[in-house]
C-alpha cells in the first residue's frame, strides 16, 4: 500500500531531524529538505567524523573526504564554526551526506555510529616551538575526544594527527584502556606527512616523478624520531653520505620548513590534509577488505622494546592486522635508531603518566 502524504511527510520530518540534528530550523518536512534527503539518500559506504573539522588541517580534509566515495556520512565536530564548515562542503555533489556538530555537548552525537575518526583538533607550531610545547594544551582535547569516542563509538578505527603524535597516541591509549575498550589495532597516529615528504624529496634527488617513490619511514613524529630508511627506498637506488645526510635532515625538518615559512600563522595544513586523506583511504580500504593495503603509521609495536613505534602496518577489516618489522638497516639507519628510540621512549612515557598520574 502507498503510504499517504501525511505519513510520507512524516517520514521526510524524520529523516530531516536526524540528517540535520544541530540546526533547529531543519526537521520540518520543507520541500528544501525533500530535495536534500532525495538528492542525499543512502549511498553504501563509512561513516566518518572528523574532530578539529572547521581548523587549518580539518577544512580541506573535510573537503577531500566529502570527494572519497567509500564515505557514505561524514560528520563535521568543531568547537568553532561547525555549521559554516557544514553548510559549504554539503553543497558538493559528491554521494557522502555531511552533518555538522558544535561544541561538546553535541560531541556524542558527531560520534555515534562512526566506523573511522580523524582527529586533527588542537593548537598548531609557531616559529622557534617544538611540538612538545604543543602538549600543554593538546594532551587535554584529546583526552576528552578519546573519552566521547570511549563512550560512542568504541569499535572505530581513530587516525590522531593532533601534535605531539609521539605522546597523544599513548594518551589515547591509556584513555581507552581505562574505559576498558582499548584495542590496539585501531589506534593508529598519523605519520603519513613524513612518507609524502619523503617520497617528494627523494623523487627530487633521484629525478623521478615522486608518485613512483616509495620511502619507509619509521620511529616518530619529531625530529630525529622521524627515521627515514634511505636504504629501502623503492625503485632501488643508492645514495652519497651527502644526500643521505641531505634528504634526512630535510624530511626530520619538513614540518619546521613550513612552520618558519607560515611565520607564525601555523604548521603544514594543505599537505597535511592530503597526507591524512591518503593514510584515512588506506584504513576504509581495509575496512572494506581489499587485500594488501600497507601503510606506516605510529602503532602499538613489538618492533623494538617501546610500546609505540612507526612502522609499516598492514591494515585491513579490524585496523592494523599486522606491524612489520624493519627489516635490514644499514649503519647510519641504526645510529639514527638509537637516537629517536630515546626521545620517543621520553614522549611516549610523558603521555601516558598524563593520564596515569
Ligand atoms: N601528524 C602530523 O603529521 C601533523 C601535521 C600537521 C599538523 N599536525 C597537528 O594537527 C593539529 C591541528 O593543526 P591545524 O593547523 O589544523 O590547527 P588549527 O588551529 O588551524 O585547527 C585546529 C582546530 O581544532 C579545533 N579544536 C580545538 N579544541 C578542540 C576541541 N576540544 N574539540 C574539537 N576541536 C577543537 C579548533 O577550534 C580548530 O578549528 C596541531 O596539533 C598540529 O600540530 C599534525
Ligand atoms: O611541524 C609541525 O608542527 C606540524 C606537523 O607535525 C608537521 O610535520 O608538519
Amino acid at each position: 500500500m502507498q503510504p499517504s502524504g501525511a505519513e510520507v511527510h512524516q517520514r521526510i520530518a524524520r529523516i530531516s531531524a536526524h540528517l540535520y540534528p544541530s540546526n533547529p530550523k531543519m526537521g520540518d518536512g520543507s520541500i528544501l529538505e525533500r530535495t536534500n534527503c532525495r538528492a542525499k539518500g543512502g549511498a553504501p559506504g563509512f561513516k566518518v567524523a572528523i574532530l578539529g573539522a572547521a581548523g587549518g588541517i580539518g577544512q580541506p580534509l573535510a573537503m577531500l573526504m566529502k570527494m572519497n566515495p567509500l564515505v557514505s556520512v561524514l560528520h563535521l565536530y568543531d568547537v568553532v564554526n561547525a555549521p559554516g564548515v557544514t553548510a559549504d562542503i554539503s553543497h558538493m555533489d559528491t554521494g557522502a551526506v555531511v552533518r555538522g556538530f558544535l561544541g561538546q555537548s553535541q560531541l556524542e552525537g558527531a560520534l555515534t555510529g562512526m566506523d573511522l575518526v580523524i582527529i586533527p583538533a588542537g593548537i598548531p607550531r609557531k616559529p622557534g616551538m617544538t611540538r612538545d610545547d604543543l602538549f600543554k594544551i593538546n594532551a587535554g582535547i584529546v583526552r576528552t575526544l578519546c573519552e566521547g569516542i570511549a563512550k560512542c563509538c568504541p569499535n572505530a578505527i581513530v587516525n590522531l594527527i593532533s601534535n605531539p603524535v609521539n605522546s597523544t597516541v599513548p594518551i589515547a591509549a591509556e584513555v581507552f584502556k581505562k574505559a576498558g575498550t582499548y584495542d590496539p589495532k585501531k589506534l593508529l597516529g598519523v605519520t603519513s606527512l613524513d612518507v609524502v615528504r619523503a617520497n617528494t624529496f627523494v623523487a627530487e634527488v633521484l629525478g623521478l616523478d615522486p608518485r613512483e617513490v616509495e620511502v619507509p619511514v619509521v620511529g616518530g613524529h619529531a625530529g630525529v624520531t622521524i627515521l627515514p630508511l634511505l636504504s629501502q627506498v623503492k625503485p632501488p637506488c643508492s645514495f652519497t653520505q651527502e644526500e643521505t645526510e641531505y634528504l634526512t635532515k630535510r624530511i626530520q625538518d619538513g614540518g619546521t620548513e613550513v612552520v618558519e615559512a607560515k611565520k607564525g600563522a601555523g604548521s603544514a595544513t594543505l599537505s597535511m590534509a592530503y597526507a591524512a586523506v591518503k593514510f584515512a583511504d588506506a584504513c576504509l580500504k581495509g575496512l572494506r577488505g581489499d587485500a594488501s593495503v600497507v601503510a606506516c603509521a605510529f602503532v602499538a609495536s613489538q618492533v623494538t622494546e617501546l610500546p609505540f613505534f612507526a612502522s609499516k602496518v598492514r591494515l585491513g577489516r579490524t585496523g592494523a592486522e599486522e606491524v612489520y618489522q624493519l627489516g635490514p638497516l644499514n649503519e647510519y639507519e641504526r645510529i639514527g635508531l638509537e637516537k629517536a628510540k630515546k626521545e620517543l621512549a621520553e614522549s611516549i612515557q610523558k603521555g601516558i603518566s598524563f593520564i596515569r598520574n
